[in-house]
């Protein structure tokens, strides 16, 4: 059904071509974005999980212009995305149908703009906005809410950028009939659900094409790219911030590096001790100045410096191709944010290395920061427990990372560090203490992961339906069991025969051996 919508053979598909060749110089369209078109022009609601580069915003940018005396509000999480998209839509002699939404900016909004970029704190904080926007609802001339980094919803909604959360409420509130498209490069199952269940949408799988459309039923598009330019590896963290900063000198060399940490002190005191060590290092993140801020990246995309040390606010939207490290300096929050980040790496397709330091002490602490105010949710602690999971893994962590998103990958990609021995060749005195791994529940681990992945699974297959999914009680059964053939599945209870029919190929997963 799929291929139905990703095509071309609607109504509108003539002028969609047309606008397309004016937004992207000529080209094609790319793997969905018909679909996402055609789908939202229906009145779907949308979540778009498509790796960074892949096109993400011609998927609300075209449908906002084929939708005549309507327009489209795109929130962002940050004024410099938007900007970038005003200047692309600048080059395009196109900026006359967006509309920046700022404090000093709220009226003057001509009939030709079909697009309005604004910020979550924008429509919450400003009352002219949010009444600006309350207008248009009443003329019925909203087409649709487009939230960008959707992930930012849950992994900043709840600490640092609570408007995320209000702002689902302001449209639970005042615009529960309007389509929404969520756009994000990483999202797991579990980020998907909680969205669809926040925003009270209901996940429907691929709709016929016959199918009435709602605003009320979202439609998962996704696909990620298998990056095997990518070397994913952890390394014990070194005690001491001058060795550190030597070590990752060391590893980054002159290349264009982005190091992640998790404060803004963090930012400031980890480039310091980088530039003490030689390395030609400057801080980025959200407590500088804007023309400080600017100043960083110009010298980073120019190549006057080398490395940029940042919280996470870097990263989004910034467009250069040849980053050949990321260095974790500290825990992700989540896998969510580490797929994200690592993703800023290598994508002109060349190698490029990831690099994360490990000091389980650093998993109080980033438990601490996630939480925003301390106190330690489930959510919290479970998005972290993955990434210590990942951290912690024997085997190969691509495999790992992307079955947190649903993806099965079969073989090592031969591009991680793992089974390599965990330590490194410090200087004696400062050697640092062999890393004791947290004890942890890892069979549980494994039964979150198979789970996960079956359910993507079961979403993707048309052949089954959601009862057909397999419990996590079952799914410890056949770790115990690990059934090697269809006759060995009829001898474990409960199962139905849709159910040994959609386990049947997919037995190699319960014969991983778990690490308890
Ligand atoms: N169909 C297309 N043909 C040619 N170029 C395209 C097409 N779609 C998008 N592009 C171009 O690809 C580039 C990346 O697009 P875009 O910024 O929308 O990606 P994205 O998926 O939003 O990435 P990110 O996650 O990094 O924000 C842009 O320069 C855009 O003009």
């Amino acid at each position: 059904m799929l291929q139905v919508w990703d095509a071309g053979r609607f109504a509108w598909t003539a002028k969609a071509t047309r606008l397309l060749k004016q937004l992207c110089n000529n080209g094609n369209f790319k793997p969905l974005q018909q679909a996402a078109v055609n789908l939202a022009h229906k009145g779907y609601s949308l979540f778009v999980h498509l790796p960074t580069g892949s096109g993400k915003s011609l998927c609300f940018q075209l449908p906002a212009m084929l939708q005549e005396n309507k327009v489209t509000l795109i929130v962002s999480p940050l004024k410099s995305l938007l900007q970038d998209q005003m200047n692309s839509l600048q080059r395009l002699q196109m900026n006359e149908k967006a509309h920046f939404l700022s404090p000093g900016n709220v009226s003057n909004i001509t009939e030709h703009v079909c697009m309005i970029y604004t910020t979550p704190e924008m429509i919450l904080s400003n009352r002219h906005a949010s009444s600006m926007l309350l207008e248009l609802l009443k003329e019925d001339r909203l087409a649709r809410i487009v939230l960008d980094e959707a992930h930012c919803i849950l992994e900043w909604g709840s600490t640092f950028r609570p408007s995320y959360m209000e702002l689902a409420r302001f449209y639970k509130q005042h615009l529960p009939h309007i389509p929404v498209t969520f756009l994000t490069a990483t999202a797991s199952d579990e980020l998907i659900s909680a969205i669809c269940r926040i925003f009270q949408l209901d996940n429907i799988g691929i709709p016929h094409f016959k199918d009435q459309a709602s605003s009320q039923s979202m439609v998962l598009l996704q696909s990620m790219e298998d990056r095997k330019n990518l070397k994913l590896q952890v390394v014990p963290k070194p005690p001491n911030a001058t060795i550190l900063a030597l070590d990752i000198v060391r590893r980054v060399g002159q290349e264009p590096t982005i190091v992640y940490v998790l404060s803004q002190k963090d930012a400031e005191a980890v480039a310091k001790s980088i530039a003490s060590v030689g390395g030609h290092a400057q801080p980025y993140h959200a407590g500088m100045s804007d023309s400080a801020r600017k100043n960083v990246q110009y010298q980073w995309m120019s190549g006057k410096i080398s490395i940029v040390c940042a919280t996470v606010a870097f990263g989004m939207g910034i467009d250069r191709a040849d980053v050949r490290h990321v260095v974790h300096h500290a825990l992700p929050l989540s896998l969510s944010s580490y797929m994200q980040q690592i993703g800023r790496s290598g994508r002109d397709g060349e190698s490029a290395t990831c690099t994360l330091y490990y000091d389980p002490k650093d998993v109080a602490r980033a438990s601490f920061i996630a939480s925003g105010d301390g106190f330690v949710d489930t959510s919290t602690s479970h998005s972290l427990r993955s990434v210590v999971e990942l951290i912690e893994e024997t085997g190969c962590r691509r495999r790992v990372l992307y079955a947190h998103f649903g993806q099965t990958l079969d073989e090592c990609c031969q591009n991680c560090n793992c089974g390599e021995p965990f330590e490194m060749d410090y200087p004696e005195q400062e050697k640092p203490e062999r890393v004791q791994y947290q004890s942890s529940p890892s069979v549980n681990y494994q039964v979150e992961r198979i789970y996960q992945t079956l359910q993507q699974m079961i979403k993707r297959d048309q052949k089954y339906r959601k009862s057909h999914g397999i419990s996590r009680k079952t799914i410890q059964v056949l770790l115990n069991e690990q059934p090697r053939t269809r006759e060995d599945l009829q001898y474990i209870r409960g199962l139905t025969e849709q159910q040994m029919n959609f386990l049947e190929p997919h037995l190699h997963m319960f014969r991983q051996k778990s690490r308890d």
